[in-house]
């Protein structure tokens, strides 16, 4: 835990896992806080910072600043933005230079980013020296509200997403809110899908609250910080209970098992980013549901009207090039979905839905139903 600093007003939503707990630091301007609290954490610690280009361009030189200020020796390592630096030789690229920068089994790995620098960096500290410890610094929407919390590391292979990788919980969660002002409406757009699906997986409530004020949180409002420390709240909750994923986790998967193989489907590309695939994703497992009988079809109606209020993809046709060869193929996206790393003895596991608010985990799916599905909404 870190010690309480004199900032202005800041929430602390603790990740309660033992001896490996951390604080995710939510406000206004807490990446000024950086350098004092790492330096708090770790006392004599150096640091390096891995960054993307557009993040570093914004907010590289207030985090160093921050860093400098409280005595903290810090390098950088800049990648290229986006989903294809999750990649082999992005992680080469980010471990060769921690190496080359001498970053020392008790020293710190920043990332200063969204989901991919996240996923990356903390991967890259994973496996440097057999593990450094990391920080998040989240600067999306989607990395403040999921991706920064939970020690899911990695990078996606050519046939899927994810699918290298390793748990590895950062020491620390730092998310400043102001970033997020410069942040491309696209790219918070994607990061509400992750918002809503909490909403839509366990709280019922949340899911009506967002109904009534996505657009204080799109505009900024005090309720953008209260969307992001509950999101921060529900997913902190269910990582402490089950760190691996070995039961509850999976519900966090909610419309991730059609949402991934739709990024593999448009080659991980600006097509589709992760947060829209999840919102497709959402919508083809809420009538998935329907269609099996567990959720009403008002219900499963109530999500996708959500979502395309907001502005979000909803329908497989509403995905740039979507007749494009592999997306438009029941066939194709099946078998994406069997490398999903929630397969079990090669049957698959889907995230379904039993109300707005009620996600239940469904083992032993059999391919057919959904290449049904899949095909009927094809046609649609
Ligand atoms: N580990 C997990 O638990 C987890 C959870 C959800 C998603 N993810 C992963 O996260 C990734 C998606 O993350 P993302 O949506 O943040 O994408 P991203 O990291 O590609 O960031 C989105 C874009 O916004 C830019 N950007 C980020 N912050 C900015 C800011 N403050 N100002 C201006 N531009 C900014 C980035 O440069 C990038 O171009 C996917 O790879 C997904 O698989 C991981
Ligand atoms: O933290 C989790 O657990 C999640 O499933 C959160 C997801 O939003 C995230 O996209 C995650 O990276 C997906 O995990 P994966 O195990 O399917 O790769
Ligand atoms: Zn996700």
């Amino acid at each position: 835990m870190t010690a309480p600093l004199k900032h202005s007003a800041s929430v602390t939503v603790d990740v309660a896992l033992g001896d490996r707990a951390y604080d995710i630091v939510i406000g206004g301007d807490v990446l000024a806080s950086l350098g004092e609290r790492v330096a708090a954490l770790r006392p004599g610690v150096r640091t390096a910072v891995v960054t993307d280009r557009t993040v570093a361009r914004h907010w590289l030189e207030p985090a160093e600043a921050s860093l400098a200020a409280a005595g903290v020796p810090t390098s950088r390592i800049i990648v290229e933005e986006g989903e294809g630096s999750k990649s082999y030789a992005t992680l080469t690229q980010v471990s060769e230079a921690l190496i080359a920068a001498k970053i020392e089994r008790n020293d710190l790995v920043i990332a200063l980013g969204g989901g991919v620098v996240g996923d990356l960096a903390g991967f890259a500290a994973a496996i440097l020296r057999r593990g450094v410890d990391f920080v998040q610094v989240p600067t999306s929407l989607l990395a403040q509200v999921d991706s920064s919390v939970g020690g899911k590391t990695g990078i996606n292979s050519p046939q899927g997403k994810n699918l290298i990788g390793a748990f590895h919980q950062p020491v620390l969660v730092i998310a400043d809110t102001s970033v997020l002002d410069t942040l491309s409406p696209r790219q918070f757009r994607a990061g509400y899908a992750e918002v809503a699906k909490y909403g839509i997986l366990g709280d019922e409530a949340f899911f009506a609250w967002l109904e009534k004020n996505h657009a204080d949180i799109f505009s900024g409002g005090a309720g953008r910080e209260h969307a992001i420390a509950t999101s921060c709240r529900a997913k902190a909750a269910i990582v402490s209970r089950d760190e691996r994923e070995t039961g509850e986790r999976a519900l966090l998967n909610l419309g991730h098992t059609f949402g991934h193989a739709l990024e593999a489907a448009t080659g991980f590309s600006d097509r589709l980013f992760h947060g829209e695939g999840v919102a497709v994703g959402m919508v083809l497992a809420a009538e998935f549901s329907a269609q099996l009988g567990m959720i009403s079809t008002d219900d499963a109606a109530r999500i996708a009207r959500h979502l395309s209020a907001v502005g979000l993809p909803t329908r497989l046709q509403d995905i740039a090039g979507f007749t494009q060869e592999g997306l438009a193929d029941a066939d194709a996206l099946l078998a994406l979905m069997a490398q999903d790393k929630k397969v079990k003895r090669g049957k698959l596991t889907f995230i379904l839905l039993e109300a707005v608010g009620r996600a239940v985990i469904a083992n032993n799916v059999e391919p057919q139903p959904v290449r049904d599905f899949l095909q009927a909404k094809l046609k649609a």
